[in-house]
């Protein structure tokens, strides 16, 4: 019995809206998914990531495998029950990680491996390792384990990478086998290659997943050449399944990705920006700890109704950070996280209601605006 489901609920032009089912609850979608690095999104008590509208949050195979291990996570009760969080996570399957975070690796047909950026201690991880790790914590929905190519990188190695990833898809779903109520998403690859981008759509298609990831993206590429691939990547995966792009993004590359038909996407940029004073608003950006802000009365954003804006002025906000107090981190977090959950509210709304278009028109015109 599935357990899991996608059920598109409404569709405007490329952009839809739906839900993603699951045992430990709803995902509303398009979804923006904050991310739980070390078993916590950082500076945030889970009921405040649940009362930004999060209704699913991403655990880290690489981070929580070193430390604290997946194994102790799994005696504990798992990955919901150790970090307080009982609805859906999602888990990204290491490789990202170690190719982006660890020293002294080495890739092979088998796997990776290498040595840990916290104690040195040796590791490896192949599509198995990395299933069972991800069984080990818990997680709802499951990432195949892939390649990531560093950029620049030519067509050839961009193609040999692919491949590898393909055949790791297939080891990561024989691995995975039957688990009823998870879900398995396999992650397309190919660079900025259409014909490479389709091969590997058509490759993940019949080995079959529950979802599908637009992986080898938000890797420095900029955000014109992003486009350009979701103009037809998302195109080539399977209309009745979700369909992740891993790692993005600012607000606008969130509503550019929607808007060519992505329904999942996470970034640490709201946590990560918000712990260095930057705020996002609907219009625009400003980093509190500017020296403009010190007499500022007024709140971040006056229509936002978040903790740090119904309560704190600007100049409140530039103190404690000026000042590195624990609260300049958390206020500011859970604005930038309530922030871009509004972002998402308002394109599923608009989406359901075929007025997307107008809503975007209204982002973009909103941002122009000067000062903040
Ligand atoms: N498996 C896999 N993961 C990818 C990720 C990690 C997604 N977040 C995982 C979470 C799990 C826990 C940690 C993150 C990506 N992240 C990015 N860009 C992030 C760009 C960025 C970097 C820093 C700040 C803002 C944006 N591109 C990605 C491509 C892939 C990919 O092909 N395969
Ligand atoms: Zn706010």
């Amino acid at each position: 019995m599935a357990q899991t489901s996608f059920e598109l609920k409404a569709q405007d032009g490329q952009a839809r809206t739906g839900v993603i089912s699951t045992p430990r609850g709803d995902i509303r979608t398009p979804a923006f998914m904050p991310v739980g690095t070390a078993a916590t999104v950082k500076g945030m008590m889970p009921e405040s990531v649940r009362a930004t509208g999060a209704d699913i949050l991403l655990g880290n195979t690489y981070h929580l495998m070193l430390r604290p291990g997946a194994e102790r996570i799994d005696r504990l009760g798992g990955l919901h029950k150790f970090m307080n969080w009982d609805r859906p996570i999602l888990t990204d399957s290491g490789g990202f990680q170690v190719m982006s975070l660890s020293d002294l690796r080495k890739l092979t047909e088998e796997g990776v491996t290498f040595k840990s950026h916290y104690d040195g201690s040796k590791h490896h991880l192949t599509p198995e390792r990395s299933m069972e790790v991800q069984k080990l914590l818990g997680s709802d929905i499951v990432m195949a384990f892939d390649e990531c190519p560093a950029l620049p990188a030519d067509r050839d190695r961009i193609a040999q990478s692919m491949r590898l990833s393909m055949r790791w898809a297939q080891r990561s779903r024989d691995a995975f086998g039957d688990r009823p109520g998870h879900m398995l998403f396999g992650i397309m690859q190919g660079g900025l290659e259409s014909d490479l981008r389709e091969e590997s759509a058509k490759a993940l298609t019949d080995i079959g997943f529950d979802g599908y990831a637009v992986g080898g993206l938000a890797v420095g590429e900029g955000q014109d050449a992003m486009f350009g691939c979701l103009d037809y990547a998302p195109g080539f995966l399977p209309e009745d399944k979700p369909r992740y792009l891993m790692g993005v993004g600012k607000p606008d590359d969130i509503v550019g990705a929607v808007k060519r038909g992505i329904d999942m996407m996470d970034c640490v940029l709201p946590s990560r920006s918000g712990r260095t004073g930057q705020a996002w608003t609907r219009r625009g950006q400003i980093n509190i700890k500017n020296a403009r802000h010190a007499d500022d009365p007024r709140p971040i954003d006056e229509h936002c109704t978040c903790p740090a804006c119904s309560s704190y002025s600007r100049a409140y906000l530039h103190h404690v950070f000026r000042s590195h107090e624990m609260i300049s981190g958390m206020l500011l977090t859970w604005h930038n996280l309530h922030y871009f959950q509004e972002i998402m509210q308002g394109m599923r709304d608009a989406i359901s209601e075929g007025r997307f278009d107008a809503w975007e028109a209204d982002f973009h015109a909103l941002r122009a605006e000067g000062d903040i």
